[in-house]
């Protein structure tokens, strides 16, 4: 039997085996890349929770973890006004610091995010993004490690929303436009 919320979807675009086995080789990378060194990851919530649980394993070094919550979203449309709605707990001076991401599309949070991180000194800031969507950026923002590169389209599952839904959707598909345009 179909379920609503699967007909919603007008194309997977990851499975879930994709994301895992991407997501392997994103922990892998940071593991070899952050050797040695004492890596604190800082995570934007709440879309990046199912990509934070499956990288912070894939990483076999020692490692602390943080959340901050952000969000600017209202439906597909960014606010352009990032409110903060919880902040770290911890300090983060003069520690390596990899922000983990869910999804860069226009850069306005990220950018937001990265003006507050380095008012606090850490040692070093990266960024580590699942889904990259390079076509709406309106500032130049690049990350450091990128999961995948996607076309303009609005994406949910895996932690991505659409007014708070699809969360849970283990695999990333693209929204059908009239789940969210509503009736012409
Ligand atoms: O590059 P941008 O255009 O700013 O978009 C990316 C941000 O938008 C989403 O967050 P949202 O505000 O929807 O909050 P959420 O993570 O709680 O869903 C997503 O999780 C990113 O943080
Ligand atoms: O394509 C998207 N899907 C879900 N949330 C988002 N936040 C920015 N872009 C997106």
């Amino acid at each position: 039997m179909s379920h609503p919320m699967h007909d919603d979807i007008q194309e997977v675009l990851y499975t879930q085996e994709q994301i895992q086995q991407r997501v392997r080789e994103l922990g892998a990378q940071l593991t070899e890349d952050y050797a040695g060194r004492d890596l604190h990851l800082v995570t934007i919530l709440k879309g990046s929770l199912p990509f934070l649980a499956d990288l912070m394993r894939a990483i076999d070094l020692p490692l602390t973890v943080d959340l901050m919550g952000v969000s600017s979203y209202a439906g597909i449309h960014s606010t352009g006004e990032v409110r903060v709605t919880m902040d770290l707990d911890e300090t983060i001076e003069g520690r390596h610091v990899v922000i983990v991401e869910d999804i860069i599309d226009t850069g306005n949070t990220l950018s937001y995010v990265l003006r507050n991180l380095r008012q606090r000194a850490p040692a070093s800031v990266k960024i580590v993004t699942f889904l990259d969507k390079p076509a709406r950026r309106g500032s130049p923002l690049e990350a450091d490690y990128v999961g995948f590169t996607i076309p303009d389209d609005f994406v949910i599952g895996y932690g991505l929303d659409w007014n708070q839904r699809y969360r849970n959707l283990p695999y990333i598909g693209i929204l059908k436009r009239d789940v969210y345009a509503g009736p012409l």
